[in-house]
């Protein structure tokens, strides 16, 4: 390894601290604080480097990349993912965010018109539904003790997503309520475990391990309830014809197709899914949308809090939409929130919930100034990204106004980097964004918040998010 480790002529600056034969392994054992400390150190040290740096991991090269033109480059050259993708394999395998780059092409094809704006819309009614849930859930604690508002998004999130996306008996809805979150959380902690101790990449050793077999058990948990679902709906659209159930009336007030029947449908018209492909999509849904947009929410409601003028920028949009009007948020309010969607996109830019991606690189890359070899990985530093000095001298400042002037910000798309860079980007981001918005404009107009994001200490388990124990503070407005 150490002979791999001495720098080839086009390689680029190797981050300091590797040992011989080891690489920087050492480097990865700690608690998750550390571990995204050393992330975010490797990923501005490859910054100050003109845009690329290399780390090892034992014998195998990982190169970290926080060059705009590079990150575009490689992360459409190079469609499949990193080796350490296929630690959640036995859970989401041909799912859109660990699937092999020829079936990830044909799958991100088909699912894409269910990502759509019109398609969205569609779920705003069920969203409100949910967002009120939130807001009186967290009425017993308002004016009262600080809120740990993480696990209420999780919950929030979790509801829409199986509700849109598997439309849930209430049966089954109570089985995810209770059940599904915990064991998605317990798998997360656990994949990331196995990323932190190099010699169970190896699934020759990891496979006679108790992570191993832990893994089994709850990837079974959920593959069942899942199954359950998938089965259940099937039988129900097969006894009746699928096509003339255009759209099923879910909550009071309205009506959409879940993404389910979505597929269901396509697969009667091209058979195009096998079963577990159904469920491995399903369940990259929700894990895909749930860690993530909570996380996000988390941060975001911290920085709200922080900052007394956001907030009342906030307010005053909310009541010049809504006219002191508590009711439900149609798409057009939405489209109305300029101030606060900018709120969102700049803490996003800030505080990156998925602050890393990886690929695999298996042919030669030549990238601007170095040459990546075949058979390693690298990795697109998003954080790195978001921050880099082409967003201006005040990239570091949190500045939302920055959003509203669209010729003051960069011309490079992938310094837009909070959904990832090029083709295999987030196909949930609309999504994402209209969930988050929902449940920031229920929240801001029924209380003041406060927080502060200048304390805060962040973790990275696949994604980053504040430490437990970060607190809000929310006081009804009269
Ligand atoms: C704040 C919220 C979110 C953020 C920051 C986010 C970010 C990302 C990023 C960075 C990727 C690339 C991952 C990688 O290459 O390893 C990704 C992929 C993906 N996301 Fe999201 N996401 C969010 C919400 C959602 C939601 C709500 C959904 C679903 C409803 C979703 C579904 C997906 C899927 C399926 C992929 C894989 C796309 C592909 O490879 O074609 N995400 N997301």
């Amino acid at each position: 390894a150490w002979f791999y480790m001495k720098p080839h002529p086009h390689s680029p600056p190797i981050f300091p601290g590797a040992l011989p034969f080891i690489g920087h392994s050492l480097l990865l054992l700690g608690d998750r604080k550390h571990l995204w400390d050393i992330f975010r150190r490797i990923q501005l040290y490859a910054l100050e480097k003109g845009g690329v740096c290399e780390t090892w991991v034992g014998p195998y090269s990982i190169y970290v990349i926080s060059d705009p033109e590079d990150s575009l480059k490689v992360s459409n050259i190079c469609l499949d993912k990193a080796y350490f993708y296929e630690f959640p394999k036995d859970l989401v395998n041909n799912g859109l965010v660990t699937a092999k780059a020829s079936v990830w092409k044909h799958h991100r094809k088909l699912l894409n018109p269910a990502f759509n704006q019109q398609v969205i819309n569609t779920y705003v009614n069920e969203m409100n539904v949910q967002a009120k849930t939130l807001v009186s859930q967290l009425a017993p604690k308002a004016g009262k003790e600080p809120i740990d508002v993480q696990n209420y998004f999780i919950s929030y999130i979790l509801s829409i997503v199986t509700r849109t996306s598997l439309k849930v008996s209430s049966e089954h809805q109570v089985l995810l309520d209770t059940t599904y979150a915990k064991t998605m959380h317990d798998l997360v902690v656990l994949y990331c475990d196995r990323g932190q101790k190099i010699w169970l990449h190896l699934s020759s050793i990891y496979k006679w391990s108790a992570m191993k077999r832990k893994e089994d058990e709850l990837t079974k948990k959920m593959r069942d309830i899942t199954n359950s679902i998938v089965q259940k709906r099937k039988s129900e659209l097969n006894a009746n014809d699928v096509s003339d159930k255009d759209s099923e009336p879910i909550s009071s007030s309205g009506k959409f197709k879940p993404i389910l029947d979505q597929m269901l449908q396509l697969n009667k018209e091209q058979d195009v899914f096998t079963d577990d492909d159904i469920v491995e999509h399903m369940q990259t849904l929700v894990v895909a949308a749930n860690d993530t947009s909570s996380a996000a929410l988390t941060l975001i409601m911290l920085i709200i809090g922080t900052y007394p003028n956001v907030q009342e920028r906030i307010f005053d949009e909310l009541q010049e939409v809504f006219q002191h009007d508590d009711t439900d948020i149609t798409k057009e309010n939405l489209q109305k929130l300029v101030y606060l969607e900018a709120v969102i996109k700049e803490s996003m830019r800030l505080y990156p919930v998925v602050p890393i991606v990886a690929r695999k690189v298996d042919v030669e890359v030549k990238l601007k100034n170095y040459t990546m070899r075949a058979g390693s990985s690298c990795m697109i530093g998003l954080y790195s990204l978001l921050r880099h000095p082409l967003w201006g001298p005040d990239a570091e400042e949190f500045r939302p106004d920055r959003w509203l002037d669209p010729a003051s910000l960069p011309s490079h798309p992938s310094l837009y980097a909070a959904f990832s860079v090029g083709k295999r980007n987030c196909i949930g981001k609309l999504f994402s964004m209209i969930v988050m918005k929902m449940a920031l404009a229920h929240i801001c107009r029924r209380y003041h918040i406060t927080g502060d994001i200048n304390n805060i200490e962040c973790e990275f388990d696949v994604i980053l998010k504040p430490v437990k124990g970060h607190h809000i503070y929310l006081t009804p407005r009269k």
